[in-house]
């Protein structure tokens, strides 16, 4: 099968997901026997591209490096997102704007419009899975399509899957650790001795903080992930705005040095568990020691102790944020979907 696959979104994301399938194009064809056009290219203010014969993505890159814009592509449409989305009729469509926590939108519309044309959705988009999640799970069936988001939480680093599929049977108790890469980068670079807005606009500059940061840094971003451990892991409904929340504004270059003259670190943790009938979470900075686990994790790199009956703990590390490692994410649930519609076939 020839899979034609639309990219909603082509920011750090977006972008990244771009990068990956045009330097891997023949290696998934070599190794899964994955093969793809990318026919759209939907982004109003970066510029929305249609081919249905595919998009030369080297050239769409190369163009988005130099001009920062798409809008002198021949391919270039006026188009909206939702008619494009609706025109383009992709096999697969990868979302990758903007999370909103309010609303979800403009992403929750995107995979509504997708999903209800019969394309397969992928996404990165928090908003919709921590608002929308069953609606749009009913509405995927209802068209006989997929919906994953694999890389919601921890970015390409496993985390939804494992616990889903590889751990299925087990029983989760608790789940905690860093779960922001913005804000474990800031204080990792404060300890070096950057100011906290140094710090900050440097993990802006990586393609790690959110568009509006004030998510990462005041906490919404790590209670956001706590929502959907929360629904996906125990079953449980917990707003965002439920959850005992704090950032790390607060925290000054000075503690996060004096922290580590004692031995300790300063690190945004969110923990969701499950106490009797009750499911608790919270996202606060906690004084971790140096010779913990999660003491070690420095930069945008994030980490996530599962607790369970059958494994005990199950502790997983690796990049929380990036450009290529996000993509990573959606690759990743691009080929699983893939691979379930193989099984289906054979
Ligand atoms: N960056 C990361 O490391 C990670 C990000 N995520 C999530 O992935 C998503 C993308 O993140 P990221 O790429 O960093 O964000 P960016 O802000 O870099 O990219 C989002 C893109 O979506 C575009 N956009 C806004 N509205 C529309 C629309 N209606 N139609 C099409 N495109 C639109 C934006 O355009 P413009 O800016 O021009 O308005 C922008 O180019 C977010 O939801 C984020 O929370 C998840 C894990 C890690
Ligand atoms: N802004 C987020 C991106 C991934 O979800 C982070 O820094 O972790």
């Amino acid at each position: 099968m020839l899979w034609k696959i639309g990219i909603v979104g082509f920011g750090n994301v977006g972008q990244g997901l771009a990068h990956i399938l045009n330097r891997k194009k023949e290696a998934l064809q070599q190794r899964y026997d994955f093969e793809f056009l990318v026919t759209f290219i939907a982004d109003p203010v970066r510029g929305s591209l249609f081919n249905e014969d595919g998009l030369d993505l080297d050239a769409v890159l190369k163009e988005m490096a130099q001009k920062g814009s798409l809008k002198d592509r021949p391919e270039f449409t006026a188009e909206g997102t939702l008619q494009l989305i609706e025109r383009a009729k992709a096999n697969i469509v990868a979302e990758a704007t903007i999370t909103n926590l309010e609303s979800g939108e403009p992403g929750l519309s995107h995979m509504r419009k997708a999903l209800s044309v019969g394309s397969h959705v992928v996404t990165s988009n928090k908003g919709p899975i921590a608002l929308a999640l069953e609606e749009l799970e009913s509405v995927a069936k209802e068209n006989g399509v997929c919906l994953r988001y694999e890389g919601v939480v921890l970015s390409g680093t496993p985390c939804i899957n494992m616990v889903l599929e590889c751990m299925s049977g087990c029983d989760v108790k608790s789940v905690a650790g860093i779960v922001n890469g913005t804000t474990n980068y800031i204080l990792s670079k404060m300890e070096e001795g950057y100011d906290y807005l140094e710090a900050l606009m440097e993990a802006q500059k990586m393609g790690y903080a959110e568009s509006d940061p004030t998510s990462d840094v005041e906490g919404w971003d790590s209670a956001v992930k706590a929502t959907i451990m929360a629904k996906l892991f125990f079953g449980a409904n917990v707003k965002v705005t439920d959850i005992a929340r704090q950032g790390i504004t607060k925290v000054t270059k000075e503690e996060v040095i004096k922290a580590k003259k004692g031995g300790e670190r300063i690190k945004l943790i969110a923990e969701v568990r499950k106490e009797g009938n009750e499911i608790l979470a919270s996202v606060s900075p906690k004084f971790i020691p140096v010779s913990h686990a999660l003491g070690n994790v420095m930069g945008p790199t994030n980490a996530l102790t599962v607790a369970t009956d059958h494994l005990g703990e199950v502790t997983v590390i690796g990049p929380g944020a990036g450009r290529i490692e996000t993509g990573q994410a959606l690759l990743s649930d691009i080929l699983a979907i893939h691979r379930t519609c193989l099984c289906s076939v054979h």
